[in-house]
């Protein structure tokens, strides 16, 4: 989806007032592994087998990854392409138990209840506690939530340090519904978009129900990190100070949806498995599609935005679906290449519907891959569950006699190669050119903790005896 160009229609839209924000190794791992392992494309050596053996330098190796990633659009067939069989259509995977590699659960066995996954009018059907309404105020949605250090941390909501691990633990597992239910008070849009703080907490309560729990990396807590990284940005001048309280609104609801559903595989496994998805969205940002669908269809369950014209809340849903496929991480260098451009000639005007809204879709990249740019503390935790959900792909993968995809194998892959190429590859690129546009201390801090943490990957890559 390209840019949407379209302003938003929405009645409130007008910047969020300031006082509203105020208030409150041994085997190299070079970009070809990593074109190929989150872009799914052949890696550089397997093109330079087929090419004959054309070797490269380093230096080119930038390059290499470069057209890699611009070649991912045309090898995917198009719209009018007829369907390509998958190689592995034949494999029939348990996708309800990816991540429990023992097998299948029996019905009625312990934990089977916890694993079934219902379509969310469904599960309204089985938990008619959702549908009831709780007949006081928006405050005692709040103050049920608020004991006291979850009350301490949430005033320090927009620290970069802001640990949501233990947030997480303070709010009994509740914490992408506590935080953003905050952040949509704390930047004012409950108040201005007349939003029914009951409809909100629902929505919130299935959107943190459908991320699944059982994912090391793709569940609701990485949804809840990239929103506070959202916050974040939103409070940075360049963009408190131009965006409209609709642009606000958007972010903070892409932010949290824009992984809703995750399997815990990537595309390239689900087109190889022939999955569904990949046959409705034509095998083309597969995932990233499911999660707009199950964004807006909670939006529509939730009732959420009923109140507004018909108009704005489908251009609303469209809007929030090219901040979702921004995602994307297989076309970063289209997103990134545009942004540049207009730094490069210094033409970017966030007067400009257009341009706010390629701003909104790079801040959304940003903060999807911002776990990197976290302090060691934190960042080390989200290397750690990356790391363990590719290599139970992995594991899936052998296990089914597929090949492995690149970055999976936890016999002849490390975190600490996989972290090392992705901070050199694809996380710093990108915030490089994020400080060019707003060259803040946070900025500066995100550069900095990635550098850190860049020379703490390499340094344990480097050693012979590491494992991890
Ligand atoms: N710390 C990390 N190390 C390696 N890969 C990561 C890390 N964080 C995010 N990613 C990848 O970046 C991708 C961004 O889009 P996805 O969430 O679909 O899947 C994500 C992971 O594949």
């Amino acid at each position: 989806m390209e840019v949407c160009p379209q302003l938003p229609v929405l009645p409130l839209d007008r910047p969020v007032p300031q006082h509203v924000l105020r208030r409150r190794g041994a085997i190299s791992l070079g970009p070809g592994a990593w074109g190929s392992a989150l872009f799914g494309g052949p890696s550089p050596r397997q093109l330079c087998k087929r090419r004959g053996g054309v070797s490269y330098t380093s230096a080119d190796q930038a390059v290499l990854y470069l057209h890699l990633l611009g070649d991912v659009r045309q090898r995917g067939p198009g719209p009018s392409e007829p369907e390509q069989r998958a190689p592995h259509s034949h494999v029939q995977v348990d996708y309800q138990s990816l991540h429990c590699l023992q097998g299948p659960v029996r019905p009625g066995a312990r934990g089977h209840r916890s694993r079934c996954r219902r379509l969310s009018f469904q599960r309204f059907l089985k938990n008619p506690h959702l549908l009831r309404q709780q007949t006081p105020g928006p405050l005692h949605l709040v103050d049920q939530e608020y004991t006291g250090q979850v009350k301490c941390m949430l005033n320090k909501v927009d620290s970069w340090d802001f640990d949501i691990f233990l947030f997480d633990r303070f709010t009994n597992g509740n914490s992408l519904v506590t935080l953003t239910f905050h952040l949509f008070l704390q930047l004012g849009l409950t108040r201005l978009f007349r939003l029914d703080p009951i409809k909100l907490h629902r929505f919130l309560v299935m959107v943190q129900a459908d991320y699944h729990q059982l994912n090391p990396y793709h569940n609701y807590l990485h949804a809840a990190d990239v929103t506070q990284a959202m916050y974040c940005y939103l409070r940075e001048p360049q963009l408190a100070e131009t965006l409209s309280s609709c642009d606000m609104l958007l972010a903070l609801v892409a932010a949290v949806t824009h992984d809703l559903d995750h399997p815990g595989v990537n595309q390239g496994f689900l087109v190889r498995t022939g999955h569904h998805l990949a046959a409705l969205y034509k095998n083309s940002s597969v995932l990233e599609s499911h999660h707009w669908r199950c964004a807006v269809s909670l939006l529509r369950e939730s009732a959420l935005l009923d109140h507004l014209p018909p108009i704005d809340r489908l251009n609303l849903e469209e809007r929030l679906g090219s901040l979702i496929l921004a995602t994307d991480i297989s076309q970063q260098n289209r997103y990134l290449a545009r942004f540049r451009e207009h730094l490069d000639r210094g033409d970017l005007s966030m007067a400009e519907p257009s341009h706010r809204h390629l701003v909104l879709q790079m801040t959304m990249k940003c903060a999807d891959i911002c776990n990197p740019c976290r302090v060691w503390r934190l960042s080390s935790q989200w290397s750690s569950r990356v790391t363990t959900e590719f290599f139970h792909q992995g594991d899936v993968e052998k296990k089914h006699g597929m090949a492995v995809s690149p970055l999976c194998d936890r016999l002849s892959d490390s975190t600490a190669h996989i972290q090392a190429g992705f901070i050199r590859h694809v996380v710093e690129p990108l915030f490089r050119e994020w400080r060019r546009f707003s060259c803040t201390s946070l900025s500066h801090r995100m550069l900095a903790h990635l550098q850190t943490n860049l020379d703490r990957w390499t340094a344990r890559s480097q050693r012979p005896e590491t494992t991890s």
